[in-house]
């Protein structure tokens, strides 16, 4: 927490909708100085480059990002902190250890623990999603290693995914594979991507898509090689930055309101559907039975 409070006191104070006319002021402004601000918390490193306005964010939970209710609590306040600096108008999401983007949701915190815990854990997931798929930002995944499942909802949430080019990666949205439902707004974010067709048949085998596989059915934009996947978000960043924000902020918000609006209206009912849900016994063990599996296969 006292990273955290470092952090806070450096930012500049709050604003939520940001104008194109005063950012290009700011950018003027910044370009005599160039000012690349670094902070970070225990699992989250921020780079801002105050004279792009483009802040890059590099997930690093080891041994596999996965999504915990300690990391994803950083996370929110991280994002926040970005969406209300009048300076930073766009965001670069990536892993700050290649081969893994994210192993998504934290499995030991839906294991084994209190009824209370699962809803506090189930509202710090729900809070990630609607502070990333709802951001003002231009939100790109540079998306450097593999990424399941929830990894695989933090990339579907930005406006825009980077892939390295290496069929090793895949990406997907795997819960039925671990015996669990992915809820409705997961559900909806991938169909807002790739259609309801794709994911109907992803959702229910719990498809892992390899890289290519995955450019192929549209859950990624570009593959690039492995060592030109962060050029390459800046240089489409570089790209969306020219829009006018107001335009594409409000754009983007027509697109996406009614998608986070359904769960901003059934969020209790979400996480008490959640909590019923994981605490049945045949759920338990599906997972314990999964996270045996993932370690027999390491050994
Ligand atoms: C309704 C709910 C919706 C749910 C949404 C979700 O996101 S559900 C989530 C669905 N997610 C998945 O299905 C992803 C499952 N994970 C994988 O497929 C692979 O780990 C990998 C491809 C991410 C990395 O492969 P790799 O060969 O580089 O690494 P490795 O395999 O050797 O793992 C290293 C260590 O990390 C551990 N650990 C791994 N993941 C998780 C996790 N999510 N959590 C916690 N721990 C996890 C693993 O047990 C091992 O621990 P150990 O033995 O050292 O104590």
């Amino acid at each position: 927490m006292a990273a955290l409070g470092a952090l806070r006191s450096c930012w500049a104070p709050a604003r939520l909708l940001t104008g194109s006319a005063h950012h290009s002021n700011r950018l003027v402004l910044c370009q005599q100085t160039s000012i690349k601000r670094h902070f970070s918390n225990n699992k989250i490193l921020v780079e801002l480059d105050e004279a792009t306005g483009v802040a890059v964010m590099k997930m690093k939970n080891p041994p596999v990002n996965s999504l915990s209710l300690d990391f994803l609590t950083e996370f929110s306040i991280t994002l926040e902190k970005l969406e209300m600096d009048r300076g930073c108008r766009g965001l670069i999401l990536t892993s700050a250890s290649p081969k893994i983007f994210s192993a998504g949701l934290d499995i030991m915190e839906m294991c084994g623990k209190s009824a209370e815990h699962y809803g506090e854990f189930w509202r710090a997931v729900q809070e990630m999603w609607l502070k990333l798929y709802g951001s003002n930002m231009v939100t790109i995944a540079a998306i450097n290693g593999s990424s399941p499942a929830g990894g695989c909802l933090m990339a579907l949430c930005c406006d825009y995914r980077i892939m390295a080019d290496n069929p090793k990666y895949a990406i997907g949205l795997n819960e039925t594979q671990l015996g669990i439902v992915a809820p409705f707004w997961f559900k909806d974010t991938m169909s807002n991507v790739v259609g309801n067709r794709v994911t109907e048949q992803a959702l229910q085998l719990g498809q892992m898509f390899p890289a290519p596989e995955a450019l192929k059915f549209g859950l990624v934009d570009q593959l690039v090689p492995e060592e030109k996947v962060q050029s390459t978000a800046a240089s489409v960043m570089a790209q969306w930055l020219t829009v006018p924000d107001h335009a594409r902020q409000i754009t983007k918000s027509m697109m996406r309101k009614q998608t986070t609006d359904k769960l901003v209206n059934n969020r209790e009912a979400d996480i008490k559907n959640f909590v019923s849900f994981i605490t049945r016994d045949s759920i338990q063990k599906s997972l314990q039975v999964y996270m045996e599996r993932l370690r027999q296969r390491k050994q």
